[in-house]
């Protein structure tokens, strides 16, 4: 359950990580309790009130966000919903969407965000988990404005995998996923979309102070370890403000 803002100020500037590209002033997160306690109870908080904990996880193709969000999950125990995942799936099952779907991501260009944003909502809406992590997406600012308008929330944190061209074109083509987009035709239209549209999306949250940027170079344990801080300061407001509410 989701509800409480607090302010990750004092936990990050104590937790010295390097990977907060912004003033630690700036960082509100949501305090996150997946079950209701007495001491909530007592407090009239229940879990019918719940607002989810929304990351969004950006970053060019082949960054390592699918990896990443791999190692979050099984240690904060996030919901992960990969948008191309999603859209994959729409492909595999046949939907009335499938076959726009497969040409677009051949070509390497965003999907419309209508589709997208359905897709993941129907994810969140079905979910009895309240922590979600959005991978690759928003992919524009049209994905990013559908986002807002159609759930009506914005992302409490946003993280960048930041990654030379060079290394991505690398990890694509050796990712043996089967995957109809990892070739070097679609990989360079992608790298080329990443610029155009997804760079302006990052650039909006880094000024909102909402962005993390973080170097995707490194072994995934190594990047792993710039990741953990951020969520482990989650955790952190949690038991802090669950002793705070106690002591009331
Ligand atoms: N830190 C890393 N170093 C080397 N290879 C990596 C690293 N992280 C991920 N990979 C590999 O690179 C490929 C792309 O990673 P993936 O997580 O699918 O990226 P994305 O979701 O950003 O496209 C995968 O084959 C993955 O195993
Ligand atoms: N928000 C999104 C996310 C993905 N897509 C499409 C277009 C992308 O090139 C493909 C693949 O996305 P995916 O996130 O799985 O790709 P990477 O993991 O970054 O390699 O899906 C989209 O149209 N809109
Ligand atoms: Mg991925």
């Amino acid at each position: 359950m989701w509800r409480l803002v607090t302010s990750l100020t004092a936990l990050v500037s104590s937790s010295k990580s390097s990977i907060l590209n912004q003033p630690a002033s700036t960082l509100k997160i949501w305090k996150s309790l997946t079950t209701e306690t007495p001491i909530l109870a007592r407090h009239g908080i229940s879990t019918h009130d719940c607002t989810p904990f929304i990351t969004f996880v950006l970053g060019g193709p082949g960054s390592g966000k699918g990896t990443q969000c791999a190692k979050i999950v099984e240690t904060f125990g996030f919901k992960h919903l990969s948008a191309g995942d999603l859209l994959r799936r729409e492909i595999a099952c046949n939907s009335k969407y499938g076959s726009t779907i497969l040409n677009t991501i051949k070509e390497g260009r965003i999907v419309p965000s209508e589709v997208t944003v359905k897709l993941i909502q129907r994810e969140m809406e079905s979910s009895d988990n309240h922590k979600f992590l959005i991978d690759g997406f928003p992919r524009s600012e049209e994905n990013r404005i559908a986002f807002e308008r159609i759930m009506g929330a914005e992302p409490n944190i946003v993280l960048f995998f930041d990654c030379p061209e060079e290394e991505m074109v690398k990890r694509v083509l050796s990712r043996n996923q089967g995957r109809v987009d990892d070739n070097l035709d679609t990989m360079k239209k992608r790298l080329k979309v990443f610029e155009a549209w997804n760079l302006p999306v990052i650039n909006y949250y880094a000024e909102k102070g909402k962005l993390h940027k973080i170097s995707a170079l490194g072994t995934e344990d190594e990047i792993f370890e710039q990741v953990r801080p951020l969520f482990a300061a989650c955790e952190q407001i949690n038991s802090k403000t669950l002793l705070f509410l106690e002591g009331q």
